[in-house]
């Protein structure tokens, strides 16, 4: 009798167990179809019945080598005369906060490719030449690299040499005669770049100002979702200095309470599909400004600025990456890795 008891109960559990994994089992699956459907959903088709890119898959885990020697890390030890997070948890990345070996190794086994976007039109072409020989030799070194030029006068862009793995495209686009709308169309540009031509050929895009030269490192160190880079202006400046849009009228309108840092225009990256969404919003966002006839007060990098303080960046670039000039020190910047070439404005740009 006893024993009958006994084996009633635990057939009854057994029971409540096989009942509890099937459901168990049923959401997972569900989870899985959820997140699968809408992906595809997003692959397939927009309201207005557009194909939309399939974008190339993500290569998240971070993988390392066995045998692999580098530095201990330490949790006691780093920079401590500047922030290496964000209040939502980004890293920002400084000399100092990361191990060029380790990481390196990590992102070289995912075979990547990272497109690298730069516009010369007018009298910007005479940039091309250091940018170019100078990324050669310290962007993305040892990675595929596709860099993607866009100029009024492709006869005049120099001849340098790109090392193996590593493509120059060169795409001509309309002459410009102010040098706002030059940087503003961009956005469009780069929108268009991604939908019609990278979606599945990179995995990772920079845009870049032309007006720039490499002298450090720029790496696998500065991967990520989204980008941005701290402004070398006004990377240590409280809040209320911050160059925003401050008229209402415009969708770049911060008001001077909020904003977390200030951006630099001249550079942001990330995944293809965060960067198209970022130049996607940007591009509507200065076509309702200029339907209301008002244009925000440092063009696409104002609205940059919005997007960033409504879609936080998942890292920070540290001014390192974009530093004023080779020659100008600062106690924080230990390592200069891209800078503004000095330029005479009045002469280079088409217009005042
Ligand atoms: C350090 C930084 O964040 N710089 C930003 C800042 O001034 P900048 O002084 O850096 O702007 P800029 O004159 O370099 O223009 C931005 C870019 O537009 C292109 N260009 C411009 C003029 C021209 O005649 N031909 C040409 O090709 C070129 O790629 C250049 O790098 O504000 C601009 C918008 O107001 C952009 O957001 C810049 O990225
Ligand atoms: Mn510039």
């Amino acid at each position: 009798m006893l024993v009958r008891q006994n084996v009633l109960i635990i057939v009854f559990f057994g029971m409540v167990l096989s009942g509890f994994i099937y459901l168990n089992n049923i959401q997972c699956i569900c989870n899985q179809q959820i997140i699968e459907q809408g992906l595809k959903c997003n692959q397939q088709i927009t309201e207005q019945g557009i194909i939309k890119p399939k974008w190339k898959p993500k290569i998240i885990e971070l993988r390392s080598s066995p045998g692999l020697l580098y530095n201990k890390p330490s949790v006691v030890a780093g920079r401590t005369d500047v922030a290496s997070v964000s209040p939502w948890s980004a890293p920002i990345i400084w000399e100092g906060t990361f191990d060029s070996t380790l990481i390196d190794s990590i992102y070289k086994q995912q075979h990547l490719t990272i497109a690298t976007t730069v516009f010369a039109l007018g009298k910007y072409t005479r940039f091309v030449k250091d940018f170019l020989e100078s990324a050669e030799q310290h962007y993305f070194v040892g990675f595929r690299v596709h860099y993607y030029l866009f100029t009024d006068q492709p006869e005049s862009i120099p001849k340098v040499k790109i090392g193996e793995n590593r493509s120059l495209t060169i795409e001509k686009v309309p002459t410009m005669n102010r040098w706002q709308d030059i940087s503003m169309n961009r956005m469009e540009k780069l929108e268009k770049l991604i939908e019609n031509e990278l979606f599945n050929e990179a995995d990772y895009i920079f845009c870049l100002d032309i007006d720039g030269k490499f002298y450090g490192r720029w790496g696998a160190e500065t991967l990520g979702r989204l980008v941005g880079v701290l402004h070398p202006w006004l990377f240590n400046v409280p809040r209320n200095q911050f160059t925003y849009e401050r008229r209402p009228e415009s969708k770049a309108y911060i008001p001077v309470e909020e904003g977390d840092y200030y951006y630099a225009g001249a550079a942001f990256g990330g995944f293809l599909e965060d960067v198209h969404l970022l130049t996607k919003t940007c591009r509507e966002h200065l076509k309702i400004d200029a339907a209301n006839s008002i244009e925000a007060v440092w063009q696409e990098e104002s609205h940059l600025n919005k997007y960033f303080l409504l879609n936080k960046p998942s890292k920070l670039l540290s001014p390192e990456y974009m530093w004023r000039d080779v020659n100008e020190k600062s106690a924080l910047i230990k390592i200069v890795r891209y800078t503004n070439v000095p330029k005479n404005y009045a002469e280079v740009r088409p217009n005042p």
